[in-house]
């Protein structure tokens, strides 16, 4: 599989590369120059596969020859061999058409857990025939952080710096990554936002002094790998619902759009969906963009659900480039210079036959978390409820079951859970005592230098010698 720059001036790379490279040279984010199909007979045949063994029938054609198909299983039993869920992403039932996809039963108790876990030991198998250090630069609203640490901490030839913004993130978020002191973990909390903390991400790949020295790579969903394992939890639970005879909608709680994209990929590759519901907090580009065809950012507002808190998201310039890559680079070029910029009519036709999306406000999430609690007796943590606010609100055929996807386990949000449903959700014992253990990190200011100098204080060069 070779994979392309989304703004097109990038050198082509194979798996391995792209997987090793994080972001494009170009600034564009890495995509499959064609997408893989699955037809109706290998989609039912799934029906029968453990989630290990549909992983690899998912992932495998994007791997290519980088990876034979037994390590690829062997690679998956050891990243899915640590969720504390034999299913690894069970569905559960809320009534007669919805059902909640929950994602959160890996180590840190997000959905980035799918995909990191994997990506962690993907870094070690390309590092071991290399002599290359590696140096992974992260922005993180809270969950990211959390689960790359955990992927990455104490592993040879790799050091991870991650942003998070400065007292925007939960207290269980911030343990989660603060509390790891293996020495080649580094916290960094910015005094901005999320967006400022990914924005930096993105220009130290793009400054050759920095980039020139240290062989950075990424963690965020700008890596593709991290899309990758996404998209094979959208097979593994269409299947269950009825794949291929039967069409599934999914609600996705959005933020930089790396998870709904998984799910359009899925489409791409033949899964029957039947509708895409991008769900925001107030913090709602994606809903104005998908809804208007205006894609403009303004001042995040922090609210209960922080992982979304995101107005500059990353993953939809990939959607973008899918329905019309011509006009990508010249969009990126104006939203750099105005945060703001127009899709093209081919990119809002195209868009529209998958996508809906909504903004969902502070009272209807705690609405869909006291529902989720009272009459389908499930807790729900925040980004999950806002997600099923959409669910439920949107206008799909009654014999379409809809799938929420339940990103994050509640007690990472116990306050916003308490506030709402009354009930406080208890850390499950696998987090271990993080309110008991020491904290580390650097608090620096909003400013790219200066972070880049912390950095390359730190970091090993890309061919061993200390810096
Ligand atoms: C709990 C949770 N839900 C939803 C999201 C949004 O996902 P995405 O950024 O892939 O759109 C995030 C952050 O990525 C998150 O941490
Ligand atoms: N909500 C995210 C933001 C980063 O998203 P990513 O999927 O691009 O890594 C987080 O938890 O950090």
């Amino acid at each position: 599989m070779d994979y392309i720059s989304t703004r097109g001036a990038s050198p082509t790379l194979d798996f391995e590369a792209v997987t090793l490279a994080g972001l494009a040279g170009d600034g564009g984010l890495y995509v499959p120059s064609v997408w893989p199909r699955l037809d109706r007979a290998e989609i039912a045949a799934l029906a029968g596969l453990d989630y290990v063994d549909t992983a690899v029938a998912v992932m495998r054609p994007f791997v290519g020859g980088a990876i034979g198909d037994d390590e690829l299983k062997a690679l998956c039993a050891q990243a899915y061999g640590r969720f504390a869920h034999a299913g690894v992403t069970p569905l559960v039932q809320l009534d007669r058409r919805h059902w909640l996809l929950e994602l959160f039963h890996g180590p840190t108790l997000a959905f980035k857990d799918v995909a990191l876990q994997l990506l962690g030991l993907l870094f070690e198998r390309f590092l071991s025939r290399r002599d290359t250090h590696l140096t992974v630069i992260g922005a993180t609203s809270g969950d990211t952080g959390s689960a790359a640490i955990d992927a990455l901490a104490g592993r040879a030839k790799v050091d991870i710096f991650m942003l998070h913004p400065h007292g925007r993130v939960s207290d269980v978020q911030r343990r989660q990554m603060t509390t790891v002191l293996a020495p080649n973990v580094h916290n960094i909390a910015i005094e901005g936002s999320f967006d400022d903390a990914q924005a930096m991400v993105k220009a130290m790949f793009a400054r050759p002094d920095f980039a020139g020295r240290f062989a950075l790579s990424a963690v965020n969903s700008i890596n593709w790998a991290r899309l990758m394992a996404q998209i094979v939890y959208y097979f593994y639970a269409a299947v269950r619902l009825g794949a291929p005879d039967r069409p599934v909608a999914f609600a996705v709680p959005t933020g930089n759009f790396g998870d709904v994209f998984a799910g359009y990929v899925a489409a791409r590759m033949g899964l029957p969906v039947a509708r895409l519901i991008v769900a925001t907090n107030v913090n709602d580009i994606l809903h104005r963009a998908l809804s208007t065809g205006d894609y403009a950012a303004g001042p995040v507002t922090p609210t209960a659900t922080p992982s979304m808190d995101i107005q500059v998201s990353s993953n939809f310039e990939r959607l973008l480039h899918d329905l019309d890559a011509a006009a990508v680079p010249g969009q990126m070029a104006a939203f750099a210079a105005n945060r703001a910029m127009r899709l093209t009519d081919a990119q809002l036709t195209g868009a529209r036959p998958l996508f809906s999306s909504a903004r969902i406000d502070a009272d209807e999430m705690s609405l869909a978390m006291r529902w989720a609690s009272e009459r389908a007796g499930q807790v729900i943590d925040p980004h999950s409820a806002i997600a099923l606010a959409a669910a439920r609100a949107a206008d799909l055929p009654g014999d379409v079951p809809v799938v929420t996807l339940a990103t994050a386990h509640p007690a990472k949000f116990r306050d916003a859970v308490e506030r709402a449903t009354g009930i406080r959700p208890s850390l499950p014992a696998r987090v271990g005592k993080l309110f008991e253990r020491e904290e580390r990190f650097s608090l620096l200011p909003n400013d790219l230098d200066a972070v880049i100098a912390h950095i390359a204080a730190r970091a090993t060069p890309a061919h061993g010698t200390s810096a």
